[in-house]
C-alpha cells in the first residue's frame, strides 16, 4: 500500500508507489519519510475527543499537537550520513536509488542479503510538499533497517525518493528462527492515498524477527446507503489479513463515512478475533480541504475502540511507519496469545499406564483406609 498522494483532479490517475517507472517528485508515501511537521494526531482508544493535543499513552510519549507530534512507538535513531549520499536539495542532482517493492514473495523465495550486506545506499532525501515549499531541501528520516538489535524496529525504508504508504520496507536476513507471519491489509474508499501493492518482507520488532505482509484494496470501496459493497478481492483481504489500516482522507467526507462499514466487515469476517485496527485520516496537509475534523476522527476511533492517527504521507512517513510498527506489535501479541491457547487445547492430557496404576493404587489406599476404622470398631 503506499499512501500516494498528488494534487491532481479527480479522475486522474496516479501511479502506486512501488509500480514500475521513475518515481515523481509528487508523489507521496505512508512508509516513506519526510519530516514530521503539520498534520499529525494520534489517539488510543479511549483517549479523550475533541482536542488537538491528542496523547498517545504507553507507546512512546505524548506530545501536544503544534510541537512535536505524538509517537505510536519508540523511534529508530537516524542513520548516519553515509559517505558519498547525494546532497543537493529538492530535485537536484541524481535520484537516489529506491528498494523497489517486490511483488508478493513467496515462501522460499531467495532472500535479501543479510542487511550487513547490503550495498551502501545514499543518504535518502525528502522532497517537500506542497509544490510550493519545493526547492527547500528536507532533511530525511533514515530508517534504521536491517537492525538486529534487539527492540530495535527495523521497518524504515532506505529512501524516500516518493511518498507512499506500502513504500519499500528494507527486509531483515532471516537466518535464525522462522519468523512470524503478520498479514495486514490496508482499506479505504478510492483516492485517500493509499496505493495498492502487497509488499512482503522480514523486519525486525522489538527484536523479533517478522515476516511482513501488507495488502491494500486498489480500487478503494463501495458504501451505499451504510452499506459495504463486498467485492471478491475485498473479501479475501479481509479473511486474509490480521490486523487492518483503515485509511480515509481528511478532504473527502465520504471516505470517513467508508470507515465505519469496513471496521463491521471486518468484526464480521473475524468475530472471534480482536483484531488489531488502526484508523489513519490521511492528507493531513490539505488543510484548507479539510471536510474532515480531527475531533470526527478521533470520535469515531473511540466509538470502534481504535487507534486513530492524522496524517500526512506527504509531509511525513515516519508516522505511518510507527503505526505499522504498532499494528504489528499487536499482530504479533494476539498471534502470541492464540498460539498459546490454542498449543494448550491440542496437549492430550498425560495418560500413562504409570498414571492409570497410581489412580488406581490411590482408590485402594484411600478404601482400604476408609474400611480400616470400620474393622477396628
Ligand atoms: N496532498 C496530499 N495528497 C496525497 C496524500 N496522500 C495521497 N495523496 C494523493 O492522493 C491521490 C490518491 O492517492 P492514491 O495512493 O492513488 O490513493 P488510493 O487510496 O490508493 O486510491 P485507489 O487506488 O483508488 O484505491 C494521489 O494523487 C496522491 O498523490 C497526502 O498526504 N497529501
Amino acid at each position: 500500500m503506499g499512501l500516494s498522494a498528488s494534487p491532481t483532479g479527480p479522475g486522474t490517475r496516479v501511479r502506486l508507489c512501488g509500480k514500475e517507472g521513475p518515481p515523481g517528485p509528487r508523489r507521496h508515501s505512508l512508509t516513506r519519510g519526510l519530516p514530521r511537521t503539520r498534520g499529525t494526531a494520534a489517539v488510543l482508544p479511549g483517549a479523550g475527543g475533541g482536542s488537538r493535543a491528542q496523547r498517545v499513552k504507553g507507546l512512546g510519549g505524548a506530545h501536544a499537537r503544534g510541537h512535536r507530534p505524538p509517537r505510536l512507538s519508540q523511534r529508530v535513531p537516524s542513520r548516519p550520513p553515509r559517505e558519498g549520499a547525494g546532497g543537493g536539495g529538492a530535485g537536484g542532482g541524481r535520484r537516489a536509488p529506491t528498494a523497489r517493492a517486490e511483488p508478493f514473495k513467496t515462501r522460499g523465495a531467495p532472500r535479501a542479503p543479510p542487511a550487513a550486506a547490503l550495498p551502501a545506499l545514499p543518504r535518502p532525501r525528502a522532497l517537500c510538499w506542497p509544490p510550493r515549499r519545493c526547492g527547500r531541501a528536507r532533511q530525511a528520516c533514515a530508517l534504521g533497517g536491517g537492525s538486529r538489535s534487539a527492540g530495535a524496529p527495523s521497518m524504515r525504508p532506505p529512501s524516500m525518493s516518493g511518498h507512499c504508504l506500502l513504500a519499500p520496507i528494507p527486509e531483515s536476513s532471516s537466518d535464525c528462527l522462522p519468523p512470524k507471519d503478520i498479514k495486514l491489509a490496508v482499506l479505504g474508499a478510492g483516492r485517500v492515498g493509499k496505493s495498492g501493492k502487497l509488499y512482503s518482507r522480514l523486519v525486525y520488532v522489538e527484536g523479533d524477527q517478522l515476516s511482513l505482509q501488507i495488502q491494500d484494496t486498489p480500487g478503494g470501496i463501495q458504501v451505499q446507503d451504510n452499506l459495504l459493497q463486498v467485492a471478491d478481492p475485498l473479501s479475501r483481504c479481509v479473511q486474509w489479513a490480521d490486523g487492518f489500516l483503515l485509511v480515509y482522507s481528511i478532504t473527502d467526507y465520504d471516505s470517513y463515512q467508508a470507515i465505519r462499514p469496513l471496521y463491521q466487515h471486518i468484526r464480521k469476517v473475524h468475530p472471534d478475533a480482536r483484531v488489531p485496527v488502526v484508523i489513519v485520516g490521511n492528507k493531513g496537509d490539505l488543510l484548507h480541504a479539510r471536510q474532515v475534523q480531527t475531533h470526527d476522527g478521533v470520535q469515531l476511533a473511540n466509538e470502534l475502540g481504535s487507534l486513530f492517527l492524522e496524517i500526512s504521507t506527504s509531509e511525513n512517513y515516519e508516522d505511518v511507519c510507527d503505526v505499522f510498527q504498532h499494528l504489528c506489535k499487536e499482530v504479533s501479541k494476539s498471534h502470541g496469545v492464540s498460539g498459546e491457547r490454542r498449543r494448550a487445547s491440542i496437549i492430550p492430557r498425560p495418560r500413562s499406564p504409570n498414571m492409570q496404576d497410581l489412580k488406581r493404587r490411590f482408590k485402594q489406599a484411600l478404601s482400604s483406609k476408609v474400611k480400616a476404622p470400620s474393622a477396628l470398631g
